[in-house]
């Protein structure tokens, strides 16, 4: 745990986040998001200062880059550590508005570019059109994504925050390395264990341990069509500000949307209870948010949470809501299994 006053500088605060970079090269999913109340600085820690422009996100030295810009500059520099890993990194970028879930990186069939904004759909089958995963070589690559998608986010003026985000932005970095084999020809793994690709119809952005693809046993054979072993997903999520309807004066769709926000944001909350509890039942399927982040909410993912709050004695109400929606999330993670030592 660990406290940060208002002008504490981004890199402090990116400091922090570093480690759980390696976790991922390590095989861990990890997701890192910002709670808080509505103008409390989520979107300004996740992805820096916002301009009249759209979202300012240079890769250039910039004293006020926000983590996203700077986990995937460190992403790329971890890998580029160890070229022998051959990683790959696919990029997706989702909003949950209204809870419906809208991919951002939908291309407009025209220019072959993304900008269009579509619905990611569950079919009767239960199959779910997925949002699209692009390949990207580079941070600069990613950002020029992140920065397209965030053109598109659902946000509106409020009396409390003029460019108020109405939508929780999902990014999902999924990072793939190929398998090598050792001089004996055979499969050489990390500790955490091979992985097999994921199979055509699974969506990359559940992450591999969503999908009961790790498999810790036996490596697989060294055959050819085996080149790829998927090892973990970052989730880097931008919630949208739980709100106060009397405080943030919203009417009409507005009011509705800062309904669904705050019920989404309930439901997160539930679910970190359930984990705390350990409860057999967790209600991933309660709100699309939860059901988006379920590979990254338990199990032996690694979640941190950045609370936003205000210093200001007129909030302390929403204050005191956002430590307890901490408090639910430490003990989310206090809560995971641990191997037991024998008798
Ligand atoms: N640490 C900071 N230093 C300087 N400016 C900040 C800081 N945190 C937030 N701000 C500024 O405060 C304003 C609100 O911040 P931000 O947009 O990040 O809020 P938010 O929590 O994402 O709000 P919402 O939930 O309504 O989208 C922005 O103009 C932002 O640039």
């Amino acid at each position: 745990l660990r406290v940060y006053g208002p002008a504490e500088p981004q890199k402090e605060v990116f400091g922090d986040v570093h480690p759980l970079l390696t976790s991922l090269l390590d095989g861990y999913n990890v997701c890192i998001m910002a709670y808080g109340q509505t103008g409390s600085g989520k979107s300004y820690t996740m992805l820096g200062p916002h301009s009249e422009e759209g979202p300012v996100l240079p890769l250039e030295c910039h004293s006020d880059l926000g983590l996203v810009p700077r986990a995937t500059e460190e992403l790329f520099r971890l890998i580029s550590e160890n070229p022998s890993r051959k990683a790959k990194v696919e990029v997706s970028i989702v909003e949950v508005y209204n809870n419906d879930v809208f991919d951002l990186l939908a291309e407009d069939t025209c220019t072959a570019l993304p900008g269009l904004k579509c619905e990611v759909l569950t079919t009767k089958e239960g199959r779910k059109e997925v949002p699209i995963c692009r390949s990207v070589c580079s941070a600069q690559e990613c950002m020029t994504l992140v920065g397209a998608g965030l053109q598109l986010r659902a946000t509106r003026a409020t009396a409390v925050h003029a460019h108020s985000s109405r939508s929780h932005l999902i990014i999902t970095v999924t990072l793939t390395t190929a398998p090598y084999c050792d001089s004996s020809g055979k499969w050489a793994c990390r500790s955490t264990g091979c992985r097999t690709p994921a199979p055509p119809s699974v969506p990359c952005w559940a992450g591999p341990r969503a999908q009961g693809l790790v498999s810790p046993g036996a490596p697989p054979a060294c055959t050819a069509g085996h080149t790829e072993q998927v090892c973990a997903t970052l989730h880097l999520v931008d919630l949208a500000g739980s709100e106060c309807v009397g405080v943030s004066g919203v009417t009409g769709s507005a009011l509705r949307e800062t309904s669904f926000i705050n019920r989404s944001l309930a439901a997160l909350a539930d679910v970190l209870g359930a984990l705390s509890e350990r409860r057999g039942h967790i209600p991933y399927r309660n709100s699309k948010l939860t059901h988006m982040l379920q590979g990254a909410l338990g199990g032996d993912a690694k979640l941190l949470v950045i609370l936003c709050v205000s210093p200001c004695q007129k909030h302390v109400a929403e204050t005191l809501q956002s430590l307890g929606f901490g408090a639910r999330a430490r003990q989310a993670e206090r809560g995971r299994p641990v191997p037991r030592k024998p008798q």
